[in-house]
């Protein structure tokens, strides 16, 4: 089966500042991909390597089985929307979908003028006249009336009211289920993603802290609690994400294969957010005192330690 995305030691430098390192995915097709992450992970950039707008400095990336941008069936098979959600000022709402019809070969006019007029635009209006909203709302219904294979979409909900958003996302969903589109798309919702996305990544510091199906990281991770002890002092085969303590608690968010053994500690599994959360925080702490000695058996998320607070390798 084709992957959706395979990355290898994939890595991306704008000169000196690295935006992405040693990226390895393999995400299999038919999922709808969450991709999170603090300011300047790195995410838009993977996004933009994923389209063909960039092109990586090491490493390989493939999208569908090939290489991003590469000739026309490529291009007509991937729709990507940038950030920040481009359109043409001069151009107006019909003038763009007629631009759509004119550049991709599955372009959907039918559903691209419905959508516009769900949300009740005017195709006569000028693109620079819009909302911030409402072009954000107009370069995603040019980047679906693609009806691309894969869409790539780079903080879509960011700028739409909720009720846009949530209209946005159960559309978004619809067109999985109805035409079988993958999506990758980034957000600091999470939430959001927590809805739609049945596969995750999180990007910290240009590095992948955690990827994986979200059934699966979900049924993997727990949190425990149980009265102060190291790390060390846990059962073997649990890899410890992150620690934190009190003077007589610690607690643990530790990721195991197998079931949890039975012990002195109360466990519990933990949201997306939670765990999103996590991993950026014991990648963050990691980075901010590097040179702290491991405590653990290993983690995605680096090594380092603060006060009440550890990050185990
Ligand atoms: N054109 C560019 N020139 C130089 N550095 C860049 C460029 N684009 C991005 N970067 C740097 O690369 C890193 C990753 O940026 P990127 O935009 O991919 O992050 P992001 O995760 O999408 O952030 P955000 O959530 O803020 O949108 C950052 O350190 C950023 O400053």
């Amino acid at each position: 089966m084709t992957a959706l995305l395979e990355a290898h030691a994939l890595g991306m430098r704008y000169g000196r500042r690295r935006a992405l390192t040693d990226c390895t995915l393999n995400i299999p097709p038919g999922h709808v991909v969450g991709l999170v992450g603090p300011n300047g992970a790195g995410k838009s950039t993977l996004l933009k390597l994923a389209s063909g707008f960039l092109s990586p400095t090491s490493g390989t990336i493939s999208v569908l089985g090939n290489t991003p941008g590469s000739g026309t069936g490529q291009l007509a098979r991937v729709g990507f929307l940038a950030q920040d959600a481009p359109v043409y000022p001069s151009l107006s709402i019909a003038d763009h979908l007629r631009l759509g019809a004119r550049l991709n070969p599955r372009w959907d006019q039918g559903f691209a003028e419905r959508r516009i007029a769900q949300l009740q635009l005017d195709p006569t209006q000028k693109a620079g006249k819009l909302s911030g909203g409402q072009r954000a709302q107009l370069a995603l219904t040019v980047a679906a009336g693609k009806r691309p294979e894969v869409l790539l979409l780079d903080e879509p909900v960011a700028s739409l009211d909720p009720l846009a958003r949530r209209g946005f996302l159960n559309h978004l969903m619809e067109s999985v289920v109805e035409d079988g589109t993958s999506v990758v798309l980034s957000s600091h919702l999470i939430s959001d993603l927590e809805r739609v996305c049945d596969y995750l990544i999180v990007l910290v510091s240009s590095r992948v802290r955690l990827a994986g199906e979200v059934d699966e990281i979900t049924a993997t991770h727990h949190r425990m609690v149980c009265t102060r002890r190291d790390p060390g002092a846990l059962p073997a085969g649990l890899e410890v994400v992150s620690a934190t303590h009190t003077d007589r608690q610690s607690t643990f968010v530790v990721r195991s294969d197998a079931p949890l053994p039975a012990g002195d500690w109360a466990a519990e599994r933990l949201s997306m957010e939670d765990l999103v959360l996590t991993y950026m925080e014991a990648a963050d702490s990691a980075a901010a005192e590097p040179a702290t000695s491991a405590t653990s058996t290993g983690s995605a998320a680096g090594a380092g330690s603060t006060e009440g607070a550890e990050v185990a390798r």
